[in-house]
């Protein structure tokens, strides 16, 4: 197999990478952490998905990216191959999306099935690839570590010496099972045996023959007995007969004896009724007799001439009408008796109430009358009221005579009055005041004078020219006194007239309140006459009516008189009314009774002639009954001559002779068949014994047959076993000495130091090294280096063991190496060049190496160099010839 290119998107620190890898040697170089680890990892995920990861699903995708893709070409036993998968990111979790394998015959779909399908063809799970092909950064120490037990596992898994374990396995568990079946079968085989023995040492063909002898034997004496029951149970039949016809003979004579018995008591009780019927019919015609002389009676009373229904029913008729004219008579006569009592009723009603309104009427007037005596007198204070009133006017009118004005106009008088009283009053004022400052002048005037001074400017008097004017002043002073005492005159005379105006005021007044009361008090009177007025209208109208009321009463009570005499003659009418009817009814009754009679002879005379019948029917019933009689009595006469009573004794005498044998024979009989049927159940237990052994005879031929056959087959598988048992013994021998030699080479080839002599890997897969003084040594006691070392021989041996082994039907994988150089020292990093030099020589196809030393380089056929840009933290390849042409110049 062989990887030819890998595509990655968004896988680890891969954002998108294609690579194609070459036959030979490929060294895979860059820094730490620049993702070499990871694109041999990409191949490894393509081919067997999540087994083949150490951390999860998850972990492939790109941080911070939700979907990665891988593809892996790789050809294959001269076929082209093509992976596909893609992981995507949903939610927490990622999940497969899309797995594809594309094969020659077809593409295989889904993780399962491409798995297995990879399985299958590299003949390695994941793990078994890990372990021969893949050896892993850090796990060089894994296969020196594991115990013997793991590892021998690990390499016969690869070698596929597990089959021939797991075959050798089944054989054994065969072996087991055919062994349990074989103890089985002899077991059966031994208790058939004793079975056997048991059974021939009873004799059993002797005893069968004496017992069928006895049988025979038995037989003919049960025939024997059988015959002489026969004759008896015969002669017992016969003498049963003659008994029975004996027996009914006399059963016939007891049966005619108790007929004849009946017959004679049924006629005499029939005779007895007849006498019965004869006395009946002559009480009978007694009664008709006097039911005879009832009717004449009847007869005679009524107007009939003869006593016939039709006659007594046409009377009858007539009579039914006339009582029911008399009757509907009776009831008019008694309605209008009811219709005149309630009519003078309701006119008595009448009379009593028309007298209480008459009542009524007279007193509502008496009580009106007394009211108008009273609205008279009161009437008349109301008049003396108003002319005094009128008086009182006339009076206060007299006061106007000598008036300046008329009624009416005092106000206006008033008014004007009032004014010249004010306007006076005002000038009196400003007089006085002008005076009062007229004394003061004179007075100032005087007191200057007498300082010397002008009274006029205050200036020294002397020379003053105003000396004169204060008698000027004085003057005017007596001038305005004069003024004012006339004005206060004038003005006394106009309140003296604006008193008397007040008076007439007063007066025009009074007047015009005693004429509003006058008013009133004639409108009142008018009311109050009006009111009396139609009160007397009133009383008269009540007078009439009073006078009607007891006329109308007056005739009310003629005409209840008059009804009352109608109902009395209606009465009187009734009672004779009641008298006829009474006459009829009993005429009628009489009719009734008669017809009864007459019926009631009727039925008698029918009553005769049935009971006449009747005796004769039953005389003549009687008549066959005697006949009936003489017949059985002939009948019995006869059968008491048939009877023979000597032939009946001989008959009982045999029957008893039977019985008495047959009572004997029953249980000799039963005895023998007991014994008949004992006798067959013995030969039947007897063959079937015999066959029994028959049986056996045969199943024992067939169990030593079985166990001949189970025998040779234990024998079968025990070889089978063994065989597989020593082919897998040879087998790893085989390949544990190849492996051992590989070993060896590979391990003198890679390790420069000759401390050791020879490594050992035994048949259970002890690894052994042993030095040069032939002491054993522990693998896990070499160094670090050494242990590496070994460790990629070991590998390198398997691979090489394997590649030897099944090259041709199933190439093999890539050899791949992921950082072998750690632990090892320059030198030995040459010598592993020569390793992967020697591997390639060996004919692997395709190694591709991991690794960050430049040695290495040197030995590439082709060299990829994976670097990652620290700033995108994304890595990248570079595959070229170039690089290599540089690695080899240095
Ligand atoms: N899912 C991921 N997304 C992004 N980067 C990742 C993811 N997983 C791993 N890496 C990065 O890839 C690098 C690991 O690569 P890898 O182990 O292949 O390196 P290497 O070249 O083999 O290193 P060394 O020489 O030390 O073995 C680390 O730097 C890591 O941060
Ligand atoms: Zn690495």
């Amino acid at each position: 197999m062989r990887i030819e290119r890998v595509r990655l998107e968004n896988f680890k620190p891969y954002r998108d990478t294609d690579l194609r890898l070459d036959r030979g040697v490929t060294v895979i170089h860059g820094l730490n952490g620049s993702g070499k680890s990871s694109l041999l990892e990409a191949c490894f995920f393509a081919l067997y998905g999540s087994s083949a990861l150490d951390g999860t699903l998850e972990d492939v995708i790109t941080n911070g990216e939700d979907e990665c893709e891988i593809e892996l070409w790789f050809s294959h036993d001269g076929g082209s191959y093509r992976v596909e998968r893609r992981v995507r990111l949903s939610g927490e979790r990622a999940q497969t999306a899309t797995c594809v394998l594309e094969t020659p015959e077809g593409s295989v779909e889904g993780a399962r099935d491409v798995e297995r399908y990879v399985e299958g063809m590299l003949r390695m799970d994941s793990e078994a690839f890990v372990n021969c092909a893949y050896v892993r950064q850090g796990e060089v120490n894994k296969l020196i570590h594991a115990t013997p037990g793991e590892r021998q596992d690990m390499i016969d898994d690869l070698l596929q010496l597990g089959t021939l374990e797991e075959y050798r396995e089944r054989v054994s568990e065969a072996r087991l099972g055919v062994n349990d079946v074989r103890t089985d079968v002899q077991g059966s085989l031994r208790e058939v045996d004793s079975q056997i023995d048991e059974k021939e040492g009873k004799g059993l063909p002797a005893t069968l023959n004496d017992l069928e002898t006895e049988l025979n034997e038995t037989e003919s004496e049960i025939e024997r007995f059988e015959g002489n029951r026969d004759n008896a149970e015969r002669t017992r039949e016969e003498a049963e007969e003659v008994l029975d016809s004996h027996e009914e003979v006399r059963g016939e004579i007891a049966t005619l004896e108790d007929d004849i018995e009946e017959l004679r008591g049924t006629i005499s009780s029939t005779e007895d009724e007849r006498d019965g019927l004869k006395g009946e019919l002559a009480e009978t015609r007694e009664r008709i007799a006097e039911l005879e002389s009832e009717r004449d009676g009847l007869l005679a009373e009524s107007e009939l001439d003869r006593a016939k229904e039709d006659a007594i029913e046409e009377r009858r008729g007539e009579l039914e009408t006339e009582l029911e004219g008399c009757r509907e008579s009776i009831r008019e006569a008694s309605l209008d008796a009811q219709s005149e009592k309630s009519d003078a009723k309701a006119a008595a009603e009448a009379v009593e109430e028309l007298a209480e309104r008459a009542e009524e009427a007279r007193e509502e007037r008496a009580t009106l009358e007394s009211g108008i005596e009273e609205g008279e007198a009161a009437l008349a204070d109301r008049r003396e009221a108003l002319s005094e009133l009128d008086g009182e006017i006339e009076e206060l009118r007299d006061r106007f005579d000598d008036a300046p004005v008329d009624v009416s106009e005092t106000d206006e008088l008033l008014s004007e009055l009032r004014e010249q009283r004010e306007g006076l009053r005002e000038r009196e004022t400003e007089l006085r005041a002008s005076l009062e400052s007229a004394r003061e002048a004179v007075s100032e005037g005087e007191r200057l004078r007498e300082a010397g001074k002008c009274p006029e400017c205050g200036q020294p008097v002397e020379e003053s020219p105003h000396v004169d004017a204060l008698e000027d002043r004085r003057e005017r002073v007596s001038e305005l006194e004069e003024t004012l005492s006339e004005l206060r005159e004038g003005r006394e005379g106009v309140e003296d007239r604006i008193d008397r105006a007040e008076a007439l005021a007063e007066a025009e007044e009074g007047i015009a309140r005693r004429k509003e009361r006058r008013g009133t008090l004639e409108e009142l009177l008018k009311e109050r006459e009006d009111a009396l007025a139609e009160k007397r209208e009133r009383a008269a109208d009540l007078e009439e009516r009073a006078a009607e009321l007891k006329d109308e009463a007056d005739e009310k009570h003629e005409t209840a008189a008059e009804a009352r005499e109608r109902a009395e003659e209606a009465q009187e009418r009734i009672g004779e009314l009641d008298e006829r009817r009474t006459a009829l009814e009993e005429r009628i009754g009489r009719l009734e009774s008669l017809a009864d009679v007459l019926g009631k002879i009727e039925d008698a005379r029918e009553t005769v002639s049935t009971l006449r019948e009747r005796r004769e029917s039953l005389a003549e019933l009687n008549d066959e009954r005697r006949e009936r009689l003489a017949e059985k009595r002939d009948r019995k006469a006869e059968l008491e001559d048939e009877y023979d009573p000597e032939r009946i004794e001989d008959a009982r005498d045999r029957k008893a002779e039977a019985e008495d044998y047959l009572e004997k024979v029953e249980p000799k009989l039963a005895e023998l068949a007991e014994e008949e049927a004992r006798l067959r159940d013995r030969i039947g237990g007897v063959k079937s014994e015999l066959e029994a052994l028959e049986e056996l005879r045969e199943r024992r031929d067939a169990l030593e047959e079985r166990l001949e056959a189970l025998d040779s087959l234990y024998g079968e598988a025990e070889q089978l076993q063994e065989m597989y048992g020593r082919l897998r013994a040879e087998l790893r021998q085989r390949n544990v000495d190849q492996l051992e030699r590989m070993l060896n080479e590979t391990f003198e080839l890679v390790y420069q130091n000759d401390a050791y002599a020879t490594l050992e890997l035994t048949g259970e897969y002890e690894l052994t090294v042993y030095q040069k003084d032939g002491s054993p040594l522990d693998p896990e006691q070499l160094s670090g280096g050494e242990r590496a070392l070994f460790n990629l021989s070991l590998r390198c041996a398997i691979y090489r063991l394997l590649a030897e082994g099944i090259e041709g039907a199933a190439p093999m994988p890539p050899l791949i190496l992921d950082e072998p150089t750690v632990f090892l020292d320059s030198g030995h990093v040459s010598k592993l060049v020569d390793l992967v030099e020697s591997m390639r020589r060996l004919g692997v196809e395709q190694i591709v190496v991991v690794s960050h030393d430049d040695e290495l380089v040197g030995a590439a056929d082709e060299l990829v160099r994976v670097s990652k840009d620290p700033t995108t933290n994304r890595s990248t390849v570079e595959r070229g010839e170039e690089l290599l042409a540089a690695g080899a110049a240095e």
